[in-house]
């Protein structure tokens, strides 16, 4: 895909590595909040992402647009494909087992993503140097082999609790928590 530098791994970047508490090779991914907008099953028009890691290292997630989706008639909206891309991406922090945010999300859009398509997600990380974590999506149309829609890179960094508890009443949302879960 079409990158910037910001979101290309420096030289001497490391690959992820497992990590002691991450989800193991097979695992669902479970929605983190059940409000949130990409994977939330209690959001009444969200993108009700579904996800797992098949391998421990990738990401694989699922969404079907809805009417609630649009922006061009009967297309999906490009942001919302962008959040899509962002969530799974998130999905795949899972791995690194720290809580992470985005910084900076870049996507090129391949193909109109039409009403009732199902998009299927893969996240992966190609890098990690310090707090910056450098990640990548694809998002293909009908099947996991079916042709690609959107791609993303991104650049998520690393964060403490203290970002999320500004906001919000953390005790809440952990009480919900699988012992994965490092992000609200
Ligand atoms: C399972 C969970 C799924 C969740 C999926 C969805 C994830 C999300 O959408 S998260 C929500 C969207 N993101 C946000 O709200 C983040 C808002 N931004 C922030 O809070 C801050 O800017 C934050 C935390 C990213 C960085 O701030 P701070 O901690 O003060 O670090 P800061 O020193 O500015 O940056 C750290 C490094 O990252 C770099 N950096 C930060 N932002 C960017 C950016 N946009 N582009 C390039 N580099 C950046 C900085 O240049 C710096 O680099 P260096 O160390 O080489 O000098």
């Amino acid at each position: 895909m079409t990158r910037s530098s910001l979101t290309t791994p420096p030289p001497g970047a490391n690959l992820p590595e497992a990590q002691p508490g991450a989800p193991s090779p097979g695992s669902a991914l479970v929605s983190h909040y059940d409000q949130c907008f990409a994977c939330g099953p209690a959001h009444p028009t969200g993108l009700h992402l579904t996800a797992r890691t098949p391998d421990g290292a990738t990401v694989e997630a699922e969404f079907t647009v809805g009417e609630a989706h649009q922006g061009a008639p009967r297309l999906a909206h490009g942001g919302v494909l962008a959040t899509a891309m962002d969530e799974v991406i998130g999905m795949s922090v899972y791995l690194l087992h720290k809580p992470y945010v985005t910084g900076r999300l870049e996507t090129d859009y391949l193909l109109p993503v039409p009403v009732g398509t199902t998009l299927h997600l893969r996240a992966w990380c190609n890098g990690i140097a310090g707090r910056k974590a450098y990640l990548e999506a694809e998002g293909r149309i009908g099947a996991p082999d079916g042709p690609v829609a959107v791609r993303a890179a991104a650049l998520f960094i690393e964060v403490n609790m203290e970002h999320f508890a500004k906001h919000a009443d953390l005790a809440v949302t952990a009480a919900d928590h699988q012992d994965y879960e490092v992000n609200p």
